[in-house]
């Protein structure tokens, strides 16, 4: 027997996920990453080597609960949250601390490109537009704000790829990752030199992008000693997290769509060809399978919001059980649309639909008759409606939604699965790997050695459906707390002017896209 071995670098944590050669997940440990650094409003950081810690600890314990030898792992595959900037010095060391997806610190750097560049002709470079989240707004953030620590970066990597350093010594990325970095020509799967261009960035910053199932590189004796395995076992691209795990999930085919709600919220729809929304209210990035693309919607703060309640006011007791269990029994008891009280999820602004890096949260209809058990309900449900927006969208833009299957952490619960349901008005599945974005770059590990011809063929072989959600009672109470909803986004940006005034606080003012006198020079 073979077994592969799937990587993700979550948010949270990073998971180790080890596969038979069936696609039967055997294992799964994770480590925890300490909580994300946010030292001023709307900044989010993570420090790399926490990754790497984190990645040392996980794999080591998935081999052991397996009760697998190092040369049973024929092949490793890397996800990860994607967009994040992690700069690394000529000697490969880490710069500064990483600015992760959800930073939103670079507003006036994605108004700076959008202007200089234009609207039109970034999508036609990108696909997409300038949005706070991507990686090229952090550089020039980087550049402009810290030109000591611009001056030693040499190479940018996204999150799993700087684990892919560690374990290889090599730097690459993945197509479906590269899409998110507003650097990547999304139509053509290249780097696209015009950006680099506009922007005074060198190539060589940037690692060699590959399809999702090739190889590399294969592990260094330091790499394999650091996570318990075997000098030269490969390892292949793999994807960006979202990208991976629609592949653990079999979202690969147009038609076949995925709503995850890890710490982020995703409605991810697999295309044959780029699609694109002419406002760039969702992402188009190639897809992890060779040759398609996707598009997608993002909540920024889906799971964050029930963590962050979770955080903030505590679970309700210590008897041993899952916190988030005990926080969704609470809310067992509340009917569908919460009483009329209602969750606006902008804890670190918003992606889709809004646009807004300074769009906040907000809770309303309160009344004194209202429970823990409401307001727990109202953030499950107002999670479901910011995911509403995106197949809303997927729907204006005539992408089909055939069949939906949930992933990330939020689908272990019955109420959210029922929840989200009764929201989208259509059914929706769950997979037998919950861990989809492992089990995706596991799967892309057994197409790059052969194990399957194509990831097509990997996922109809092993990704298998194990539970149906119809729309119930709450569909139609729903239907009209999202018209609600909807209203709440336009009148909190009323009130939000009043409450801050500059927005644009988040950062001091931008001077140029131009690098400083300090800043970096291609290298010789
Ligand atoms: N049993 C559960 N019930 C409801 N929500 C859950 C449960 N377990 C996890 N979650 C949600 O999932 C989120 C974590 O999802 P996960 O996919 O592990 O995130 P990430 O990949 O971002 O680290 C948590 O923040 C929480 O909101
Ligand atoms: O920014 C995005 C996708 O564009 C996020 O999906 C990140 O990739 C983080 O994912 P999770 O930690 O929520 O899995």
């Amino acid at each position: 027997m073979t077994y592969l071995l799937g990587i993700d670098v979550g948010t949270g944590g990073t998971r180790a996920l080890i596969l038979d050669e069936s696609g039967t997940v055997i294992a799964s440990a994770t480590s925890d990453h300490a909580p994300f650094a946010s030292p001023h409003t709307g900044w989010a950081e993570q420090d790399p080597d926490d990754w790497w810690r984190a990645c040392r600890q996980a794999v080591p314990r998935a081999l052991e609960q397996a009760g697998l030898q190092a040369s049973d792992i024929v092949a490793i595959g890397l996800s990860g949250q994607m967009h994040g900037a992690t700069l690394l010095d000529t000697a490969g060391a880490v710069v500064r601390p990483a600015l992760i997806w959800c930073d939103q610190r670079t507003q006036a750097e994605c108004d700076q490109l959008t202007e200089r560049i234009g609207a039109a002709r970034l999508i036609e470079l990108t696909s997409n537009p300038a949005l706070t989240g991507f990686t090229l707004p952090k550089l020039l953030w980087v550049r402009r704000t810290e030109p000591d620590a611009w001056a030693r970066v040499r190479h940018v990597l996204l999150p799993k790829d700087y684990i892919r350093f560690r374990l290889t010594g090599r730097m690459a990325t993945d197509v479906a990752d590269a899409s998110g970095t507003l650097l990547f020509d999304v139509a053509r799967r290249t780097w696209s030199s015009e950006m680099l261009a506009a922007t005074s960035l060198p190539a060589s910053l940037l690692p060699e992008a590959f399809e999702g199932p090739q190889v590399t590189g294969s592990l260094t004796a330091e790499g394999a000693a650091a996570v318990g395995l075997l000098a030269g076992t490969p390892v292949v691209a793999g994807g960006g997290d979202q990208a991976a795990g629609a592949v653990g999930m079999g979202i690969v085919r147009a038609g076949a769509v995925c709503a995850t709600i890890g710490t982020s919220g995703v409605v991810f729809a697999a295309t044959d060809r780029p699609a694109l929304d002419p406002s760039g209210r969702v992402h188009t990035f190639c897809h992890a399978v060779p040759g398609r693309w996707h598009v997608m919607g993002v909540t920024q703060a889906a799971g964050l919001s029930l963590r962050w309640f979770r955080d903030r006011f505590g679970s309700g007791g210590s008897d041993g059980r899952d916190p988030y269990e005990r926080l969704t029994d609470e809310a067992l008891a509340v009917p569908p649309g919460a009483d009329g009280v209602l969750w606006a999820p902008y804890l670190m602004g918003e992606r889709t639909p809004h646009l807004d890096a300074s769009a906040r949260a907000a809770l309303i209809g309160l009344a004194a008759s209202h429970t823990r058990g409401h307001v727990i309900r109202a953030i499950l449900e107002g999670v479901a409606f910011s995911l509403q927006d995106s197949f809303t969208i997927l729907r204006e833009m005539q992408v089909p939604v055939e069949a939906i299957r949930l992933g990330g952490g939020g689908a272990r619960s019955a109420l959210w699965r029922q929840v989200q349901a009764d929201v989208y008005g259509q059914s929706v599945q769950t997979v037998a790997a919950e861990e989809g974005a492992a089990c995706g770059a596991g799967l892309l590990a057994g197409v790059g050695v052969g194990l399957w011809p194509d990831v097509d063929t990997a996922c109809d072989r092993v990704v298998r459906v194990t539970s149906e959600v119809t729309p119930g009672e709450g569909a139609a109470v729903l239907a009209r707390q999202y018209l609600a909803y909807r209203a709440l986004y336009p009148a909190l940006k009323q009130v939000q002017a009043l409450l801050m005034p500059q927005a644009s606080s988040l950062q001091p003012p931008a001077s140029s896209l131009q690098p400083q006198a300090s800043s970096l020079r291609p290298e010789p």
